[in-house]
């Protein structure tokens, strides 16, 4: 019975294909016939109407249940204008328009992940998401940069940068840390002496005082004071260089270009001290920086084959060592310079939290000024603790965090994001949750209490993200800051000048008041309070 039906179809099909070749013959020249006669700007007129119906299908299908502009009003550029300048007003609108909304642009479809647990579940989600950089990040970075692992191979690598940020280690980068803060106090009320204690604007020296620190943490004595300088000067190039939008390629005396020489000049310089850490651990010395500390970790885990030992067993070069040292200032210098910015201001504008932050530094230190900062004494800093907290809920540095979908992923129930797409957690509307943070507008340390809701509320603790990519500096920056506003408060007496743009928010890679931070710093003795011009 089966053989009969299909000899039968066979024979049907052999009889029909002469047919069907005729009249797709005929289909076809009639086609190119038609093609033929229609002039250029006929055809480029039609490819354009393709392209464009092309363009609102691929964004209604890739859209779903997302909220969302229901078509793409500048078709293929989209939202692109506005990329280019970003305004943390329009960001906001776009977090409260829906857990997950999206827009396109030219090719890349981004969606926007607002409510705590999605913006959890993306960091969380390695095997769907990795963190998204652009194009250029690979070649300032560089390709074989530790940075861009994925999976495994990027938890087995992390594991081994861990140890240089532990609080065992973090405790022997404090000296050097104390020396920079002692130097910029002198410097800060010097800039301001010599500008008769006029307010001016301290945004700069912020970035160049939090890139002094960060290089101090990473490399110590081994990087000598102007080439600091150089390196804070130069730095903004590779911010720059970075932004979401830049062109890929790297042409000669363009963003990307001046960021590339600056960061290749900074990696130079890593691979030297990286050598001089080498020699120093290896003559005994004692470790008291990033690079020393890995040297050393490389050489106590010669003899010894414990897990952990074994991640130093093979060497690091220093190149290696170099590049991973400049993704740690990558990662440290927008997001730090934005916390001191915001921390310096919200403190000065509140006389009665800067008095009790004064009185916290003296009680820690027993009234004895000579004590030097360490760990120990950190960890008494209680409620300066909760103001750097705070400042970091209430004006988080980093907004989101861009991933992009490795292969399609199931965001929620009604939702699943298409492969190549980007996902961007967003940090700020969980950190500003009323429900978990009373008045979330307002700037209350006090509610960072042992016990209270805001403490029992990991969840919606996401200013250093989550998830395997979770912030490796953290700690870093909870001791540095204290470190750093503890002693600018019992040593300084530090003024800020309000002005209708001091709490708005500008956007440049991480967030910044508008006004770039008028202040004034003069010389304070830390017990009497005594101010001295
Ligand atoms: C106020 C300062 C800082 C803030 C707010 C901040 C925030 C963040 C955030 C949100 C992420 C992404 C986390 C994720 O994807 O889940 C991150 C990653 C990272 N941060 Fe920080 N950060 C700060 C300072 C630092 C410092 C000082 C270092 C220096 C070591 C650092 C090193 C890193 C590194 C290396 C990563 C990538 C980790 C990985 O991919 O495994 N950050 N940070």
């Amino acid at each position: 019975m089966a053989d009969v039906s299909v000899d039968k179809v066979a024979e049907f099909q052999n009889a029909t294909m002469p047919l069907i070749e005729a009249t797709n013959t005929a289909a076809m020249t009639s086609l190119l016939g038609m093609i033929r006669s229609l002039s250029y700007w006929q055809i480029a007129i039609t490819l354009l109407c393709v392209l464009l119906v092309w363009d609102q299908i691929s964004y209604q299908t890739k859209k779903g249940s997302c909220e969302g502009p229901r078509w793409k009003w500048y078709p293929i550029i989209g939202p692109f204008l506005e990329s280019l300048d970003p305004k943390f007003e329009e960001y906001k609108a776009k977090w409260y328009s829906g857990e997950l909304s999206c827009v396109s642009i030219f090719h890349k479809f981004v969606v926007i992940a607002s409510s705590r647990d999605l913006a959890r579940k993306i960091m969380q989600s390695p095997k769907f998401v990795k963190p998204c950089v652009v194009d250029v990040a690979v070649k300032i970075l560089r390709p074989n940069n530790w940075v861009f692992l994925d999976g495994k191979a990027h938890v087995d690598y992390r594991k081994s940068l861990n140890g240089l940020f532990t609080k065992h280690a973090l405790e022997q980068y404090l000296p050097g840390l104390e020396d920079i803060i002692d130097k910029y106090i002198e410097k800060f009320v010097s800039i301001s002496k010599g500008n008769d204690y006029k307010p001016q604007v301290f945004f700069h020296e912020m970035r160049e005082i939090l890139c002094a620190l960060s290089l101090s943490a990473f490399c110590g004595k081994y990087i000598t004071e102007d080439q600091v300088r150089k390196i804070a000067d130069d730095y903004y190039l590779v911010t720059a260089a970075l932004e979401l939008v830049n062109f890929p390629i790297i042409l000669p005396y363009t963003k990307t270009w001046y960021g590339k020489r600056t960061a290749d000049a900074a990696m130079k310089i890593f691979e030297e001290c990286a050598q001089m850490a080498k020699d120093h651990i290896a003559s005994g010395g004692e470790p008291i920086c990033v690079m020393d500390a890995w040297a050393k970790l490389m050489q106590d885990a010669k003899d010894k084959d414990d897990e952990q030992s074994r991640l130093y067993h093979r060497e690091f070069s220093n190149k290696e060592m170099s590049e991973a040292v400049f993704t740690f200032l990558f990662a440290s210098q927008d997001a730090s310079s934005s916390l001191a910015c915001w921390l310096f201001q919200i403190v000065a504008d509140r006389p009665d939290v800067l008095q009790k932050i004064r009185e916290e530094q003296v009680a820690v230190r027993d009234g004895d000024m000579s004590k030097k900062v360490t760990l120990p004494l950190i960890e008494k800093m209680k409620y300066t603790t909760m103001c750097i907290k705070e400042s970091l809920r209430y004006r988080p540095p980093v907004l989101m965090v861009p991933y992009v979908v490795k292969q399609k992923f199931q965001v929620r129930d009604n939702y699943t994001a298409p492969k190549g797409s980007m996902l961007i957690p967003t940090l700020y509307p969980a950190l500003h949750d009323p429900e978990v943070y009373e008045n979330p507008d307002e700037y209350i340390p006090e509610r960072w209490v042992e016990g209270s809701p805001a403490n029992a509320a990991k969840k919606n603790w996401l200013v250093f993200g989550c998830g395997p990519h979770v912030c490796l500096g953290q700690t870093y920056v909870m001791m540095t800051f204290c470190a750093l506003l503890g002693k600018f408060a019992l040593y300084t007496d530090f003024q800020h000048t309000v002005t209708p743009l001091s709490e708005k928010i500008k956007v440049f890679a991480t967030i910044f008041p508008q006004d770039d931070l008028l202040m004034t710093f003069k010389r304070r003795d830390p017990l009497t309070g005594e101010v001295h011009e």
